[in-house]
């Protein structure tokens, strides 16, 4: 399972991520307590292991913004909580090229889960430039690093019933005491976390980031134990 530690600012974090085993880590360019500027994520992502994969996390942003980021700071990915232009995963996909993975830009687009969850997932239909749906969690202040947890299995049914041939990427209020049961719910091809592995915001707890990642491993080793031999 591909697990994203996300909104990291600082090498030292980073590295956590990757020495607990993750997939992935996230950097924050949206305002947040946690927003990082390009110049620190160059640094950041230059010292990087090569196979750990780098994701900007974009709220409402510009191709353009998008796209020089991208390449200013050496990203391998792109999170995009966006709604003014449901054309930009085409656009950037167009731009970088539609290679295969490892060359290919990871593009993410992000669904909140609310009341209009049915009509948002409706849509992504024809969005062949997604490589994965992350769904998260909202509040009045925040689209994003919010710590509150969505209904999962209402989001599952919703999910399963509109576009079972995307990728689904569960975000919003894991912890390391409940990502297995979000795990288990969802059957999730992968999982994000930022505050729910924090010491305080902007500062991973190095505990709680082993322990998240150790717990998604489990639950995922779990879930293939379980599986008939036709679908592992
Ligand atoms: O983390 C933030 O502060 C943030 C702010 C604005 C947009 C996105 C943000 N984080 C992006 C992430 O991918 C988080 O992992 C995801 O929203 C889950 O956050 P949390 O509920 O704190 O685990």
């Amino acid at each position: 399972m591909w697990i994203k530690i996300c909104a990291n600012t600082s090498l030292e974090d980073a590295q956590l991520a990757v020495d607990a085993g993750a997939n992935a880590v996230g950097f924050v360019f949206a305002e947040s307590p946690r927003r990082v500027t390009r110049t620190q994520v160059r640094a950041i992502a230059a010292r990087l292991p090569k196979n750990i994969e780098k994701y900007g996390v974009f709220v409402h942003p510009s191709f353009d913004e998008v796209a020089d980021t991208v390449m200013d700071c050496g990203l391998t990915g792109v999170q995009l909580h966006t709604t003014s232009d449901p054309a930009l995963p085409l656009r950037l996909r167009e731009h970088f090229g539609d290679m295969p993975a490892p060359k290919r830009l990871g593009i993410l687009r992000v669904l909140h889960y609310t009341t209009d969850f049915d009509a948002q997932v409706g849509e992504l239909q024809p969005d062949h430039a997604v490589d994965a749906v992350l769904i998260d969690s909202r509040t009045a202040k925040a689209v994003g690093g919010t710590g509150v947890a969505f209904d999962w299995r209402a989001a599952q049914s919703s999910f399963l019933r509109s576009a079972p041939h995307l990728r689904l990427i569960v975000a919003g209020g894991l912890r390391p005491e409940n990502v297995a049961d979000a795990v288990y719910t969802l059957q999730p091809w992968g999982v994000d976390v930022a505050s729910g592995v924090e010491a305080f915001p902007g500062k991973k707890d190095p505990a709680k980031v082993r322990a998240f990642v150790n717990a998604v491993r489990q639950a995922a080793a779990e879930i293939e134990k379980v599986k008939l031999p036709a679908e592992a």
